[in-house]
């Protein structure tokens, strides 16, 4: 049973608490024992006091949550037409049905305007971060810390200010077993109903089931239950297999029927998981049939499915029937605007952009994506896939700088059982395998190793992959995008990459221009501070417009939004024109400094000094600070992850890093 299916009693709560707070302990039994572990990690890990607010707490810009949604676009198409039927299911109960991505950061909430004022005074909205590590024990947070579903009621929460909620709250899973979110229907403690945790756990599984079909519908999977009549229904197990036997994808139902875990993906046979091998199953016709099994277990009833079915067709292009909820925060582009979405008026990259969408679901023909770093290379990559035909396929990104050689191989490739020393021993089936069906987008491609880009150009040409260690090739298909900061043709002739590799990736090269040679800067700035604070017209004025346009940008977008972020967070409430004296001295430095083609009257120009020495020194603080996590420590620091990676990789320091 998962923890809290029934509340625990007012009065034992309130004795929990008491002895927590007097003697740091709790009896054992008063409260489930995954709440009593969160409240040992508040306390321990995260330092948090009972009676304490959550400082410093991070909360996502509007035009960060429209990252976030358009990041995780494919969760949000499947999860908001649940939202809405879950909403149906507890109007007028006071509750809120909100989804939370797997680092707990709120992406959507639906639910009773009343109670949604009086969860937003909590921070309970879009954009807040509900993990543990901010907001103590919380159904969100722990259901992400346990992968369980839970419900945190009332004094169970560790922080007292969130007492007066009661949650409930399901972990949801993709087929290959990864976290992706959590799905939470939070009310008011005196609403609680023992229904509701069901409620949650069964969302979360329809969300599943559409994942699963949408990712595995075209491949051999299969289908089972206890019952012939739930075949096809949502609480079905669902089975992806690959043509080698592997079990290559599985909702939480299926694990659940057949006794495996998460992390049997990729890694089990499908005859250790139904004792049939994969030639039983292909020799098997489409009418279900009894599975018998030893141990006690009951039987299953199993389907064998091969390919896109008319009712899946159906069903695959209709998940975006979508209620919007009063409260329903920027939706991010519709897939197939989203490379019109980037044309903001320069004329070289509209063609870029033209050139792009006619070859767009070519898959025969890769695209190299080439400019400097912040160029939005990794969001083309990103637009470029959710315009195209493959959109509710897997997007998958690998970045060839992030990873230390000896991993690139069995990340990109896969690996057997045992296949090297350190290797799971699980086995993995590998990234390439990972974007079949889908989009394959190797970043900074320019970094790869010689031996490997051997292994890359054979996979390319037979579009098979051969795990190490061995075994069966695997067929795959997938839209391959590379992008790199380097000129290839420069590194071809170099000796560092493989011509013969470099003709294979260059179908067409798409190249983003350096922020200074763009001519829409204008039209950029206006972009950013919209996405930065939607509600407000805000600008900037003509000295700052100057300023900008004079500078050389050389972090590029990337650049240019940061520094709109600072502006508008350093703007007064109402004051909706950005100057020079609302940008901070220091952003004023750094915009006349060594990068501008002309002073700026009354500005100091940066002091030159050891630059190497100060970079490498507040890399290793920041470092420091973010306990290693270079994504965070990139954002820190302004950098792209890459140009940390680099650094990182030539100081040897990249093992061992969260990446
Ligand atoms: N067209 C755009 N519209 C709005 N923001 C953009 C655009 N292009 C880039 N950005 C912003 O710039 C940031 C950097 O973009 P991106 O990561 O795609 O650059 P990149 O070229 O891949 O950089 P690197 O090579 O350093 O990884 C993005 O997070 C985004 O905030």
């Amino acid at each position: 049973m998962p923890a809290s299916e029934a509340p625990t009693p007012p009065d034992r709560i309130r004795q929990a608490r008491r002895q927590w707070l007097d003697t740091g302990t709790v009896a054992s039994g008063l409260i489930a024992g995954p709440l009593q572990a969160s409240w040992a990690r508040c306390r321990d890990h995260y330092g948090l006091a009972p009676e304490g607010r959550p400082q410093g707490a991070p909360h996502a810009s509007a035009a960060q949550l429209a990252r976030a949604l358009e990041h995780r676009h494919t969760l949000m198409a499947h999860a908001r037409p649940v939202m809405a039927f879950l909403h149906d299911q507890v109007q007028g109960s006071d509750s809120l049905v909100l989804l939370a991505d797997a680092h707990g950061l709120l992406l959507h909430a639906s639910g009773d305007a009343p109670f949604a004022d009086r969860a937003a005074r909590v921070a309970l909205r879009p954009g807040a971060v509900w993990s543990e590590q901010w907001r103590g024990t919380n159904a969100i947070g722990t259901a992400l810390a346990e992968g369980q579903p839970l419900v945190v009621h009332a004094g169970e929460h560790y922080l007292s200010r969130n007492g007066f909620l009661t949650c409930a709250a399901a972990p949801i899973a993709d087929p290959t077993g990864q976290l992706l979110g959590v799905l939470d229907i939070s009310g008011d403690r005196r609403g609680y109903h023992r229904h509701t945790l069901a409620l949650a756990r069964s969302g979360a599984r329809m969300i599943e089931h559409q994942l699963f079909t949408a990712r595995h519908a075209a491949g051999l999977h299969l289908r089972l239950h206890t019952q012939a009549e739930g075949l096809g229904s949502v609480t079905e197990g669902l089975l992806a297999v690959s043509e080698d036997g592997w079990v290559t994808g599985a909702n939480t139902a299926a694990l659940e029927l057949l006794g495996l875990a998460r992390r049997d993906i990729g890694a089990a046979t499908v005859e250790r998981a139904l004792g049939l091998d994969v030639r039983a199953l292909l020799a098997q016709g489409a009418a279900p049939r009894l599975l018998p099994r030893g141990g006690g277990s009951a039987p299953l009833w199993l389907r064998v499915e091969r390919g896109l079915t008319l009712r899946h067709t159906v069903a695959l292009s209709t998940p975006a029937v979508t209620r919007a909820a009063p409260d329903t925060p920027p939706t991010p582009p519709k897939p197939a605007d989203a490379l019109a979405a980037l044309d903001t008026g320069d004329a070289a990259f509209r063609a870029t952009l033209a050139r792009a969408r006619r070859v767009l679901d070519k898959p025969a023909i890769p695209l190299l994506l080439h400019g400097d770093t912040g160029t939005g290379k990794d969001v083309l990559a990103r637009s470029l896939h959710a315009s195209s035909a493959r959109h509710s396929q897997p997007f998958v990104a690998v970045n060839c700088a992030a990873l230390p050689e000896t991993l690139i191989e069995a990340e990109l490739f896969g690996y057997r059982p045992g296949a090297f020393t350190g290797a799971s021993r699980q086995g993995a089936p590998g990234r390439i395998r990972e974007a079949h069906g889908g989009t394959l987008f190797l970043d900074e491609i320019g970094d790869m190793p010689l031996a490997l880009q051997a292994r890359l150009l054979r996979v390319l040409e037979a579009r098979e992959v051969t795990p190490l260690g061995g075994g069966t090739a695997v067929a795959v298909d997938f839209r391959l995008l590379c992008a790199s900061h380097r000129r290839l043709a420069d590194e071809v002739a170099a000796g560092r990459f493989r011509e013969d590799l470099y003709y294979r990736l260059n179908g067409l090269t798409l190249t983003l221009p350096p922020l200074r040679e763009r001519s829409d800067l204008p039209a950029l700035v206006a972009k950013l501070l919209q996405a930065e604070a939607p509600a407000r017209a805000l600008r900037v004025d003509d000295e700052v417009m100057a300023l900008f346009s004079r500078y050389r940008w050389p972090g590029n977008v990337r650049q240019l939004a940061n520094v709109v972020r600072t502006g508008v967070a350093l703007l007064e409430d109402g004051e909706d024109m950005l100057t020079l004296a609302q940008l901070g001295d220091d952003l004023r430095e750094r915009l006349a400094g060594s990068g501008s083609a002309a002073p700026v009257a009354g500005v100091r120009p940066a002091g030159a000094g050891d630059l190497r020495e100060q970079a490498d020194a507040s890399i290793r603080e920041t470092l420091a600070a973010v306990d290693g996590n270079v994504a965070e420590a990139a954002r820190r620091l302004g950098v792209s992850r890459n140009t940390l990676y680099r650094r990182l990789r030539r100081a040897g320091q990249l093992e061992g890093l969260a990446i």
